[in-house]
């Protein structure tokens, strides 16, 4: 049989690029396989996408070398909309991707364009929204839905969409823990039911494995370093190698010197062997850790009274009665279900919307302040890049901020350039925004808000999309600046970022704050992770597996063993 698809030698350079993103790319894929591509940020995996959707050559242009066949399709002789009836994507980007007015016109966007009946597109459109939770949502405009919502409706218009090739780049990026696993059984799932062959571009590679995959092929500056089954990977070290974090629960048996040669089935916690020996090193390990000094509380910063908003009559409040405070020098995570209202509280909080109730900064309303007066207090960056980028170049964007409030030129300089450094962006300082990856778009949008270091920073899941070197340098980055005495508040969906780096977490759901407690105790209570829609930790299972005396006791102390300060 022949693959369905094909790179023979190929190489392709971004005409605005003086070097090729992609490398003498070598690849089959065979119909109805799953695929998972990784690789550091910035390494071409949406390049390699783009190949098989069409937008390279049709819309990015640039020099191709080799070949790549798509179906049979040469992609250089071939239409993007030829490719569109061959391949279904799921952009990184959701936002850019909406045509409809409403979810569900954007939904049934796809079948529309294949001239389906109309009852029939109904009915399919009303599966797929029950399928992934948006039956309330179908009425809104995709523009007003929250980030992890936007996702799930793009993710709705590909698996409604029966192309035999479905590409999925980050699918999972803006899911909370609960929607972001059920996603992985969903692609699962129509993956069997229409033989489809499958391709996902992620980051949070645990999640992917979640369910079965054939292969990962990992791909590294351009050029493909690995292509095997993801058991053998597991078992080499490739993936850290290219700055890829291999699932904790794999981390934690090499922390308690087990050796992985010995075990025959990495790919998940279940499928680790019952054998006593393992027990005995985890459970060993776990006593010989110590605990760190608590934490010193300081003074009240920021003060919630009875907070709420309402985007529109019509709508129940996405966000009511929040009671909090933020105390000097907290690390704080706003964790919890998908639409919750978390960037809602950020809003709020920042002065971009009105609330109800009282916002007090030291003591004083927040609402006599100006935005800008605001922003000096506060930072926020925000969930898309796209959203926060107005100029052109990198450099601009970051000194944007020093600009505005009349800093010298050579201050200016020198400050963007520690802040560049930090964020990994030293080597693109003259480059212009359009030819970052999307990653590398929201490192930018990180490093105009960090320049000015405000007091207190707000961060809507920075690390979304992010791999784990850029990863592990923005979270150390922000753990100096708190040890440093600023306050700083992550939402983000990812448990082992809120228990590794945060010490204090609000969880919301439906609109409500349910916990206000240490990140250990949100996740060893079972109604507030239902509730939340979060998830427990491979390593909290990999405890249970072995019948470890604690399991909180052991994802504590993994999470207390980190050192902190290296990126691994
Ligand atoms: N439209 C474009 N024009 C010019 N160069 C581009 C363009 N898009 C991407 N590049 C360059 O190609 C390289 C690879 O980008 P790509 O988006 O394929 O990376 P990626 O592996 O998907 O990264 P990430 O995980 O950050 O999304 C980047 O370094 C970027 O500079
Ligand atoms: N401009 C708007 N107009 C109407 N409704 C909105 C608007 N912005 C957000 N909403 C709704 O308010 C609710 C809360 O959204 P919000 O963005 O605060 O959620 P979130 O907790 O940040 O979600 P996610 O984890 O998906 O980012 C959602 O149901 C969303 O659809």
């Amino acid at each position: 049989m022949k693959p369905i698809i094909q790179f023979k030698n190929f190489s392709f350079k971004y005409d605005s690029q003086a070097d090729p993103t992609l490398k003498n790319i070598n690849l089959d894929i065979n119909k109805g396989e799953k695929i998972l591509l990784a690789g550091p940020s910035g390494s071409g995996k949406s390049t390699i996408g783009r190949c098989l959707n069409g937008l390279i050559p049709n819309v990015d242009h640039g020099d191709i070398q080799g070949t790549c066949l798509v179906d049979g399709k040469d992609i250089t002789q071939t239409s993007l909309f030829d490719l569109s009836f061959t391949t279904s994507t799921i952009l990184q980007d959701s936002d850019s991707q909406f045509i409809g007015m409403t979810v569900g016109e954007d939904i049934a966007f796809s079948l529309e364009n294949d001239c389906r009946d109309r009852a029939d597109m109904q009915k399919i459109v009303a599966k797929w929204a029950n399928e992934l939770g948006l039956t309330a949502l179908l009425k809104q405009s995709p523009q007003t839905l929250s980030g992890g919502q936007k996702q799930l409706v793009a993710l709705a218009g590909v698996l409604v969409d029966e192309s035999p090739i479905l590409l999925f780049d980050e699918p999972l990026a803006n899911l909370d823990p609960a929607a972001g696993y059920k996603t992985i059984q969903l692609i699962d799932k129509i993956q069997k039911e229409v033989d489809a062959t499958v391709i996902i571009i992620e980051h949070r590679i645990e999640e992917v494995l979640a369910e079965h995959v054939d292969r990962i092929v990992l791909v590294n500056d351009g050029e493909i370093i690995a292509n095997e089954n993801p058991n053998d990977l597991l078992h080499e070290d490739k993936l850290e190698k290219a700055g890829v974090r291999s699932p904790l629960y794999v981390k934690a048996l090499s922390k308690a010197d087990i050796d992985l040669a010995q075990i025959s089935d990495l790919t998940s916690v279940s499928a680790l062997p019952a054998n006593p020996e393992i027990a005995n090193k985890l459970q060993t390990w776990e006593n010989t850790q110590t605990d760190p000094k608590p934490e010193k509380e300081g003074s009240v910063l920021l003060e919630l009274k009875d907070v709420g908003h309402q985007y529109n009559k019509r709508q129940a409040h996405p966000l009511h009665d929040v009671n909090l405070k933020i105390n000097k020098g907290d690390f704080i995570s706003i964790v919890g279900q998908n639409g919750a209202g978390k960037t809602t509280l950020c809003r709020i909080i920042c002065g971009f919307i009105s609330n109800e109730g009282k916002a007090e900064f030291e003591g004083e309303n927040l609402a006599n302040f100006s935005i800008k007066e605001r922003a000096e207090k506060i930072g926020y960056v925000m969930q898309d890049p796209n959203q926060m980028i107005s100029q052109k170049m990198i450099f601009d964007e970051v000194a944007l901020g020093l600009r505005l409030r009349n800093v010298n030129e050579a201050e200016i300089k020198d400050r963007v350039y520690k802040t560049l450094k930090i964020c990994g962006l030293y080597p693109f300082r003259n480059w212009p925004i359009s030819a970052l990856s999307f990653g590398q778009k929201k490192r930018v949008t990180i490093a105009a808000i960090l320049v000015l270091e405000p007091e207190m920073i707000i961060l809507d899941e920075p690390t979304a999309g992010q791999d784990w070197k850029t990863y592990t340098e923005i979270m150390n980055f922000l753990r100096d600046l708190n040890e440093r005495g600023k306050t700083i508040m992550i939402v983000t969906h990812d448990m082992h970022l809120m228990l590794e780096y945060t010490k204090r977490s609000f969880a919301f759901a439906n609109g409500e704050l349910i916990a206000d407690t240490t990140p250990i105790q949100l996740l060893t209570d079972p109604t507030l992770v239902k509730k939340a829609s979060l998830r427990r930790t491979s390593l909290f299972e990999l405890a249970k597996h072995y019948n470890l005396d604690d399991p909180n006791g052991f994802v504590k102390a993994y999470i207390d063993s980190e050192e902190p300060r290296e990126a691994k």
